[in-house]
């Protein structure tokens, strides 16, 4: 049966290049396009691990629709022949993890920045669409956070609520290098949003607001560095496999909204499909209801690890950390995120859909069935590497 968008007209399959297709958003993306539409995908990426269950064996019933490109788009003249034969552009190559905002500044700003730029210029020039992935953290610190800890404003959804058309980004000093991460992102979102103003670019910037599922980011040590830091949920995931207590920085009380992985993508299928509806549009794309701070995250991924793995949690199941000692000088956080859902309600009808008590019990029996086994052999074998 053809596929029809939400304005009743038939969907004709196109080519996408995807850049950045071989991380843990574009695994996702690509898995739905592959099974359950009929566009075809140029995945661009320098690893191809989390996609390659979809580029082999040759038998797969999408087998032709994905061709997997292995290319850095800092120094690659291929990226300019892939954009012009593709009829959109998806970007997510970014670094993007916050242990690297404070450590590795400039890599993360060329990442966010500099090497953007390329992909909105062949786009812009080649009258190309482009889908490009921002964040949440443009918004930096919600407005309430500078009021008195005891005002009573800080109840007001006026001073906390992330508007894409009416709230301010607000970030820390320039010493405070956190912010390297939320000040590219935002000076792209702020070239393309020119692009489009005077030349025409057919643009939609999505950002998300802490999407989370299988696949994402590494567990140290098993499949990514013994040293390196993950983002929160493979943070915790990793202690927990590993029975250690999981580690709240500066007392775990920043807030958080978190999405599944399959909820956010049905939005950025959306996407794809209607440019008429998304074109010139900022998207936040997260999910309003599931907020916690990160020490409500830590003791429910702890109830739920026990559940999936019938292992009982360990007496002390978290520790305090200070930030310098876990991430090093110059970090600093975002306070609150809650996303306002009206502008992607009005254009695409879409809403979020799984709790975060059920996207944490799918996401952990993942963790656990993937690294339970390697991690025990791990720790048998602690000096093998
Ligand atoms: N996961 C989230 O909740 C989240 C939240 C906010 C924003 N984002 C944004 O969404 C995008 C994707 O995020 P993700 O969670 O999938 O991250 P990810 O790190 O899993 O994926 C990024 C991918 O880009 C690739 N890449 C980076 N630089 C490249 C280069 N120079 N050439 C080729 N490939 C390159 C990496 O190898 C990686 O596979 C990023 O732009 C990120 O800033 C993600
Ligand atoms: O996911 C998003 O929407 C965006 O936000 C993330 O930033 P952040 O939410 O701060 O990153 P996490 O690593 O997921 O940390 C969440 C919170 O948990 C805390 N944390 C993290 C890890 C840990 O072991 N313990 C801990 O308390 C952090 O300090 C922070 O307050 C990243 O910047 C990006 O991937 C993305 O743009």
């Amino acid at each position: 049966m053809a596929r029809v968008d939400l304005d009743g007209n038939t969907i004709k399959p196109m080519t996408i290049c995807m850049i950045g297709a071989g991380g843990f958003i574009g695994s996702h993306l690509c898995e739905k396009l592959m099974t359950e539409t009929q566009h075809t995908v140029l995945a661009v990426d320098v690893y191809n691990d989390k996609i390659k269950h979809l580029l082999e064996p040759d038998s797969l019933p999408w087998n032709g629709r994905i061709q997997f490109h292995r290319l850095n788009i800092k120094n690659d003249s291929r990226l300019e022949g892939l954009i012009k034969c593709s009829d959109l552009t998806i970007n997510l190559a970014a670094i993007c993890t916050p242990a690297d905002y404070n450590t590795r500044p400039l890599d993360t700003i060329y990442s966010n920045f500099i090497d953007a730029l390329p992909v909105v210029k062949y786009c812009s020039e080649n009258n190309k669409r482009l889908i490009h992935f921002s964040t949440c953290e443009v918004y930096g610190k919600t407005i309430g956070s500078f009021l008195p800890k005891d005002s009573p404003l800080r109840q007001d959804p006026a001073y906390y609520i992330l508007k894409e058309d009416t709230s301010p980004c607000i970030f820390g000093s320039v010493e405070k290098q956190r912010w390297s991460y939320a000040c590219a992102k935002q000076l792209i979102e702020r070239l393309i949003y020119a692009e489009g103003a005077e030349n025409g670019l057919e643009f939609t910037i999505v950002r998300p607001f802490n999407w989370i599922g299988p696949r994402m980011d590494f567990i140290p040590g098993i499949d990514g560095p013994s040293e390196g830091v993950p983002r929160v949920l493979a943070c915790f995931s990793n202690n927990l496999l590993r029975r250690e207590p999981l580690k709240l920085v500066d007392g775990g009380e920043s807030q958080r909204t978190f999405i599944y992985i399959k909820d956010a993508i049905e939005a950025v299928l959306l996407m794809i499909e209607n440019p008429a509806r998304a074109s010139g549009h900022i998207f936040n794309v997260g999910n309003p209801n599931n907020e916690v701070t990160v020490r409500q995250l830590a003791e429910m991924m702890t109830q739920v690890y026990s559940k999936v793995s019938g292992e009982e949690a360990i007496e002390s199941p978290t520790i305090d950390v200070s930030s310098k000692e876990f991430y090093g000088e110059g970090y600093d956080d975002s306070d609150k995120r809650i996303p306002d859902m009206t502008i992607i309600n009005k254009q695409l009808g879409w809403n979020p859909k799984t709790s975060l008590w059920d996207l944490l019990e799918s996401t952990l029996t993942y963790q656990h069935r993937t690294y339970a086994e390697a991690i025990k052999q791990a720790i048998a074998k602690p000096s093998a590497n």
